[in-house]
């Protein structure tokens, strides 16, 4: 299947035209919602199963008949940053926000109070890292996304340059919530503050040093942030 248009500005952040109505956009994320919090769903069920192996082959057999069947058409490559004519960003196949991407949790995030950006989500046992604790490198993800959001909420997107977390006791599994906002600017540089916090409070921070690739000085695209 082909691509839409695409267009790159330079320094490898490519963003694609889906030149596409609102009703289509909504028919898309109606259908393809659903079908991926299937699959999340399909994760967590193959990580927690406790079926005899006659149960897990059939399932095994199962699900390659579905790829098969979802592999007779297929895009070229990965799903790239898309966006629609009124600006309105689709990163469906983001690895921290995509709506097509079962391996996101998917985040979604809205304007904090403070100018910067926040979201809540819920870790199961997917992201995994030491017995009942979320991964530190999901934690590492999942801020250089949400900083990288806060960064770009003036609609100039930004590329990480550096980012640093501190983890200050473990996250355990379940209820997330990340904030984030810029905390100073310099020239092409934007520093940015974050915190992620479990249920009994804030378990690490992190900083970072975001760059507006000298392509895309003066030119605003639109936030991904709801
Ligand atoms: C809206 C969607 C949000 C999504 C958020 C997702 C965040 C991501 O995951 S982005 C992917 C990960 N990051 C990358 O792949 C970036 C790869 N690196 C690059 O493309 C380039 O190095 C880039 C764009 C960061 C900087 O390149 P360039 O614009 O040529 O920088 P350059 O002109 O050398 O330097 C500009 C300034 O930034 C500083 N700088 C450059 N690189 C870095 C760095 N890595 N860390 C800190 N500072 C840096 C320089 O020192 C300079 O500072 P000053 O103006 O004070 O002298």
């Amino acid at each position: 299947m082909s691509r839409p248009e695409t267009d790159s500005p330079g320094a490898g952040m490519e963003f694609t035209l889906e030149d596409i109505s609102d009703e289509e956009i909504m028919r898309r994320r109606a259908l393809y919602e659903p079908f991926t919090d299937s699959v999340r769903d399909l994760i967590d069920a193959v990580i927690r199963t406790e079926v005899d192996d006659a149960t897990v082959r059939q399932a095994q057999a199962e699900i390659a008949g579905v790829v098969q069947r979802l592999r007779t058409q297929q895009m070229d490559g990965a799903y790239g940053v898309r966006y629609t004519a009124d600006k309105k960003g689709m990163a469906w196949g983001n690895a921290v926000i995509g709506l097509r991407n079962a391996i996101a949790p998917p985040l979604v995030l809205r304007p904090g109070d403070d100018g910067g950006v926040v979201t809540d989500a819920t870790l199961g046992a997917a992201y995994e890292g030491p017995s009942g604790l979320v991964h530190g490198g999901v934690c590492a993800m999942l801020f250089d996304h949400v900083l990288g959001e806060a960064a770009s909420v003036d609609g100039i997107p930004c590329f990480t340059g550096t980012i640093s977390v501190r983890y200050l006791r473990p996250t355990p599994l379940g209820p997330i919530r990340i904030d984030a906002a810029i905390s100073g600017r310099d020239g092409r540089k934007k520093i940015v503050r974050g915190t992620l916090s479990g249920p009994d409070g804030v378990t690490a921070e992190a900083e970072g040093i975001f760059i507006v690739p000298r392509e895309f000085e003066g030119q605003a695209f639109s936030s991904w942030v709801s």
